[in-house]
């Protein structure tokens, strides 16, 4: 690579600096921020709290807890106060340019019961393998944390960082990103003045081997269909078959949602998706990806396509739909013999270009009522959006990327492929339309890292060389 620049100081001191940077990451996985369980509120409160000590710590000046107030429904406590957004400065050098940073300090639920190998909320060092397992390792408290590395890097090496750094930690991104939409509106021309650019480190790898820098992501609907019965749980020997079961209902309801080859039942859906172009699907034979590594990551052998475009396509243009749960339907293990008297179906939808997010509201709700009618029976049924989230593409030819790519290259020793993610991290388009600039995404972790699965994990040698990648970032976009 020409015009390579000398980091190796910097780059040595992140591997010196590995230990503390693997207990900072430690003492972060070990607060069970769950945003979606609101009895964890809490915690989700102390792991805001948490990044504002470090913050102090690592010289961040202008630090600001935001709070935005109670969380609007559909939410079982109507007091329930949403999580705060932290937002902190690393120098203010009119001659610099401005990079803001996104990340989220909530996580996905996760129960030793669901099938980890070891305790979600502690994270495991595996020695022979060196793995750091945990939730949130890599979704996203590696890459959160991994910022603030890099800046304890600077410190100790005495060195100015290249740019001025903007932080803007959320905490509800696993639960719609609620609040942060509103207050980057109201930020775009005050706490986010001068910003230049925006980088996100919250998504992966498409395989395990080969870095990329992201340019779009898919855009999420999640609804939840209620169904009311009787006025309590009852005795399916003493009720059953002489009353309408609200379970029945909702199971054939939600069976009409998707069939089991991935394709979605609503109508109208696929007609809103934005034609594949020659130019486009010109992209998708040059991205080193397999279903091999597609089955590795999944842990299984239960693809839905066996060619890589396809798999790509399905994965980045094309809209899926996926049944998450059922709440109020029993689930332990034995066989309790009852009748749910109120069941919540959870679904979600993927979307892509050009999804209109109201109309697709619109079709679900006509198309879930409609078949909830054909059902004639008496039990009710109410289906409503809970968030939604908008896809995003751009173009990755640009200063921000250009500059990721030379420091992803300089640390990997190889040139990173161009992906798009099956994924949905919400705010990206309101930061590019509100502060009109560019967002990069700048993964840290690999392909098969299990986010929001069991056994979350992130690879050491991502975590130090995703520290690496993202200080060299800042380096090549500063002097740009
Ligand atoms: N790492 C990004 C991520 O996991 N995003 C979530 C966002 C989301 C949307 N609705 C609920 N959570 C994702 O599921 O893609
Ligand atoms: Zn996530
Ligand atoms: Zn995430």
């Amino acid at each position: 690579m020409s015009d390579k620049l000398e980091l190796d100081p910097l780059f040595n001191k992140i591997d010196e600096l590995k230990p503390q940077f693997i207990e900072r990451l430690r003492q972060a996985v070990a607060i069970p921020s769950v945003s979606s369980d609101e009895s964890l509120r809490p915690k989700v409160v102390a792991m805001s709290e948490f990044l504002v000590k470090e913050l102090k710590k690592l010289g961040f000046h202008d630090i600001q807890s935001r709070e935005l107030g109670t969380q609007p429904p559909p939410v079982a406590d109507p007091n329930l106060q949403l999580p705060p957004i932290i937002l902190g400065r690393f120098g203010n050098d009119a001659k610099k340019k401005t990079v803001l940073v996104y990340g989220h300090y909530d996580v996905q639920p996760a129960l030793l019961e669901d099938g980890w190998n070891t305790p979600p909320f502690e994270l495991t060092h595996d020695k022979t393998k060196d793995i750091l397992y945990g939730r949130g390792s890599t979704d996203d408290k590696g890459p959160v944390i991994g910022w603030l590395n890099v800046i304890e890097a600077h410190n100790e090496l005495k060195w100015e960082l290249p740019v001025n750094l903007v932080v803007c930690f959320e905490g509800m991104e696993e639960s719609g990103s609620l609040g942060l939409e509103e207050l980057i509106g109201r930020e775009a021309k005050q706490y986010f003045n001068k910003v230049d650019t925006v980088c996100i480190s919250d998504n992966y790898w498409l395989g395990t081997s080969k870095p990329v820098l992201t340019y779009g992501l898919r855009g999420c609907n999640y609804y939840q269909i209620t169904v009311n019965g009787p006025g309590a749980d009852l005795h399916s020997g003493i009720f059953g078959g002489i009353i309408a079961e609200p379970m029945t209902d909702l199971v054939k309801v939600m069976s009409q949602l998707v069939d089991s080859a991935g394709n979605i039942l609503v109508p109208g859906v696929l007609d809103m998706v934005a034609p594949l172009t020659d130019k486009e699907n010109a992209l998708y034979t040059d991205i080193d990806f397999s279903v091999e590594e597609l089955n590795a990551a999944s842990g299984s052998n239960t693809a839905l396509h066996q060619k890589k475009e396809d798999i790509l396509k399905h994965r980045w243009r094309y809209p899926s739909l996926s049944l998450h749960g059922i709440e109020g339907a029993f689930y332990g293990a034995g066989a309790k013999t009852v009748i749910p008297a109120k069941v919540i179906g959870k679904f979600s939808i993927r979307t892509v270009p050009d999804i209109d997010s109201h109309k697709l509201d619109q079709l679900v709700f006509d198309y879930v009522n409609k078949k909830f009618a054909e059902l004639k029976s008496p039990n009710t049924l109410k289906v409503e959006l809970i968030h939604d989230g908008n896809y995003w593409v751009s173009n990755p030819f640009n200063e921000a990327f250009t500059a990721a790519a030379k420091a992803t290259e300089h640390v990997w020793n190889i040139k990173p492929d161009f992906t798009r993610e099956g994924g949905s991290i919400p705010i990206t388009l309101t930061f590019e339309q509100q502060l009109k600039t560019d967002v990069l995404l700048l993964p840290m972790g690999r392909g098969d890292d299990g986010a929001h699965s069991i056994n979350e994990k992130l690879d050491i040698s991502n975590y130090i060389n995703g520290c690496k990648t993202l200080g060299g970032y800042l380096h090549y976009y500063g002097r740009g």
